[in-house]
């Protein structure tokens, strides 16, 4: 309500009121004191006259009357006691005894007093009578009367004085009471205020000494805080700085040597090879460089993946360490690939002891994950000056040479010779091309459609790889597919195949053409491959391939390659929803209790029992077999290679379900399939063969394109 600065100033100027009058009752109270013994004097001063006065009345007719000297001796031990007191009254109050009044009573006094000394010298004469007569005189009496009335009034005077002086005392008295009360409230207000006020100042110090120690706390905090990340930040400069050397050290580490296997690498050797040859060529001396590559290392790789390859390799340096001299020297050039570089052999004998030595090592069973294994090396051998007086020609050579010992059946080694070099040459020069054919976008992938045999309506398709090699034209599957399959290639290639066709597959849906059966050819290298899997949903996530179109193409040689394996990757295929397909029926082990084991849609006829179709009577007898096992197995039947309709009549005749072959097309670009499902009926009520019926006109075209 009231402004607490207002409440400050009121209780401040209240305060200073009430000081004011407590100090000047306060005064009042001091003079009341000092007046209090003034009043007492005058009023013993006018009993002592009187009583005085009195004494020495008597003391003196005492005297005369019976002569004792003791009462003058009273006498006159009491008149300085009577002058005193009268002096005293004087002093008390002079005015009174100024004035005639005061001389008469004075007067009369001395007159008395001078009438009682002749008294007392009559009593000492022994004249007591004189004595008495005198006191009882007129003239005695006389000045006593106004002794009397000058005292009375005197008396009266100083009762008077006495008088006001107390009433003065008591009103002063009563302020003093007033001003001990104004003093008690000034006290109770100003402890009170000063205590209200110490309060406030406490609470104000708490309340400073709080804010002080949050922002302290906060400022602590802040430093705690700041030194935390400076010391983080430090630990973490620390790190970068040991991990920046690392990396440095790690990198010039690697520049030099193989990570794997920490055997130097391909341009440590070729710095050291160059060294050596040198220093052969001065001091007139042989150099020998043994190429070695691990047959089939690629297929442990697939099989049992990289890690049980890196362990294979690490192993393997280890072994072929253990083979060389201190002035021999290995290194790793990258896979499977190691070379070793000997200065100090001499002659082809030695060569070839140091060769059995590395056969022999890299032949030592090897076990991995309690299995043992079982690998081979092939080594190609080059001599300076004799196969190479530089490096590369060395090196090249050497490998020519080992090229030549994996021709000659593997775990062996050869020496190189000039004439080696032609076929190698085109051998490696073939390979390399290949690998080059990915990056540089030479595949295609045409498609061979599959006919209904009720219909004659294009139901799928099969994607076969097509390669045109920018010199040579178009080079076969079947003469590159091999090698793919051998270096491994075939895998990134078939990753490939599978994604052009699922991408070409979505395309031709977006296009709103009749769904088909998109078959991808899958190779032995490829099904065993870790990847496999994987690559098959993320290429069916990326492309958006509906997986009950997809159909996978694999042969029974490669099923029978690892049983278990194969069932186990086939079951996932079909738990992701894709079809399978078992090619080339009837040229492997093709049996009933195999095929029950595989969760297998189609079986395809191989166009080997199709081609002398219906001639050949063993021909018809498989052909027949085979379909009523498959149909036995509710299996869809596909007959490869049809190209007579001949072959079209007695299939049909036998409930085959689907047709392939050149007959109705070879394998074509995408559009020629585009223009095909285009033109194709979207139904055929009378169930006839409607592709047959154009079979002519677009299928020559068809073939011509193809061709
Ligand atoms: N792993 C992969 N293998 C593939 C891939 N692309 C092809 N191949 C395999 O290469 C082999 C040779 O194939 P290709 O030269 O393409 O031959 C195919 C057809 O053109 C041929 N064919 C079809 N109809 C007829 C016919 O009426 N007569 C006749 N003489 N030949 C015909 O058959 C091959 C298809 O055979 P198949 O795969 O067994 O169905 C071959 O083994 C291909 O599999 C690939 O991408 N990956």
């Amino acid at each position: 309500m009231f402004h607490p600065k207002s409440v400050t100033l009121a209780t401040v100027l209240a305060l200073f009121a009430i000081g004011a009058l407590s100090w000047e009752a306060h005064r009042d109270y001091r003079h009341a004191e000092v007046q209090l013994p003034a009043i007492a004097r005058m009023e013993k001063t006018r009993a002592d006259i009187v009583h005085f006065d009195e004494v020495l009345t008597m003391s003196a007719r005492m005297a005369a009357a019976t002569g004792n000297p003791a009462w003058e001796a009273r006498y006159r031990r009491f008149e300085p006691r009577l002058d005193e007191a009268i002096k005293e009254a004087m002093r008390l109050d002079p005015d009174g005894l100024q004035g005639s009044a005061a001389a008469k009573t004075h007067a009369a006094n001395v007159a008395l007093v001078a009438m009682e000394h002749r008294a007392f010298e009559m009593v000492r004469r022994g004249e007591t009578g004189e004595a008495q007569r005198l006191l009882s005189a007129a003239e005695y009496e006389g000045y006593k009367g106004i002794y009397a009335a000058g005292m009375t009034e005197f008396n009266r005077r100083l009762s008077q004085a006495s008088g006001s002086m107390r009433s003065q005392r008591e009103a002063n008295m009563r302020r003093s009471a007033i001003a001990t009360t104004a003093r008690a409230v000034f006290l109770i207000l100003g402890a009170s205020y000063v205590f209200v006020l110490v309060r406030r100042w406490q609470a104000f110090i708490v309340e400073r000494n709080r804010q002080l120690s949050d922002k302290s706390a906060a400022l602590t905090e802040m430093n705690d805080q700041l030194d935390r990340k400076v010391s983080q930040r430090t630990n973490e400069l620390t790190e970068a700085v040991r991990q920046h050397k690392l990396t440095a050290e790690h990198a010039e580490f690697l520049a030099y040597n193989d990570s794997l296997t920490l055997l130097p690498n391909r341009s440590m050797f070729s710095k050291l090879l160059n060294q050596s040859v040198s220093l052969a060529q001065r001091e007139g001396k042989q150099l020998a460089v043994l190429f070695v590559d691990l047959d089939r290392f690629k297929n442990v790789n697939d099989t049992l993946g990289h890690e049980a390859g890196d362990l294979l390799l690490q192993e393997m340096a280890a072994r072929l360490k253990s083979c060389l001299r201190a002035t021999d020297c290995v290194a790793r050039l990258g896979g499977d690939e190691f070379v070793l570089m000997a200065p100090s052999l001499n002659g082809t004998e030695q060569l070839a002891a140091l060769a059995h030595k590395i056969l022999g090592a890299v032949a030592r069973p090897f076990t991995l994950r309690d299995h043992e294994f079982h690998v081979t090396a092939s080594v190609g051998i080059s001599v300076y000056p004799s196969d190479g007086d530089d490096e590369r020609t060395l090196m090249k050579n050497a490998d020519i040479a080992m090229y030549q010992a994996k021709e000659e059946g593997k775990n062996t080694f050869a020496f190189y010779c000039a004439e080696l070099n032609t076929h190698t040459l085109e051998r490696l020069a073939f390979e390399s091309s290949l690998r080059r054919a990915l990056e540089g976008q030479q595949f295609r992938v045409h498609y061979q459609p599959k006919v209904d045999c009720k219909t004659g309506h294009i139901i799928g398709v099969e994607a076969l790889l097509r390669w045109k090699h920018p010199d040579f034209g178009p080079v076969p599957p079947s003469k590159f597919i091999p090698v793919a399959e051998e270096n491994g290639l075939i895998v990134p290639i078939g990753r490939w195949v599978l994604e052009t066709a699922c991408r070409q597959h979505v395309s031709w849906r977006e296009m709103g053409l009749p769904p088909l059966r998109m078959a991808v050819n899958l190779s032995a290298r490829q099904f065993y491959h870790e990847a496999l899997l994987s690559d098959v949903r993320s290429i069916l996530a990326e492309t958006g391939m509906a997986p009950a179109f997809l159909e996978l193409e694999i042969t029974e040689s490669m099923l029978m390659r690892d049983a278990g394996k194969a069932s186990e990757v086939l079951r996932a295929f079909k738990t992701l929803g894709i079809r399978l397909s078992l090619d080339d029926f009837g040229t492997g082990y093709s049996s009933l209790s195999n095929l029950k084991r595989f969760p297998i849609d189609t079986i395809k006829v191989d166009r080997s029992f199709v081609r002398e179709l219906p001639s050949n009577a063993e021909d018809r007898a498989i052909t027949d077999a085979v379909i009523a096992m498959g149909k036995t197995l509710n299996m869809t039947i596909v007959a490869e290679g049809v190209e007579t309709q001949g072959q079209i009549e007695f299939l049909r005749d036998h409930a085959c379900d689907e047709f392939q072959g050149y007959y109705f097309s070879k394998a074509v670009p995408a559009t020629t399939i585009t223009d095909l499902l285009a033109a194709q009926p979207r139904t055929n009520p009378h169930g006839t063969l409607a592709v047959w019926d154009v079979k002519s006109e677009f299928a020559d075209s068809a073939f011509a394109m193809a061709s």
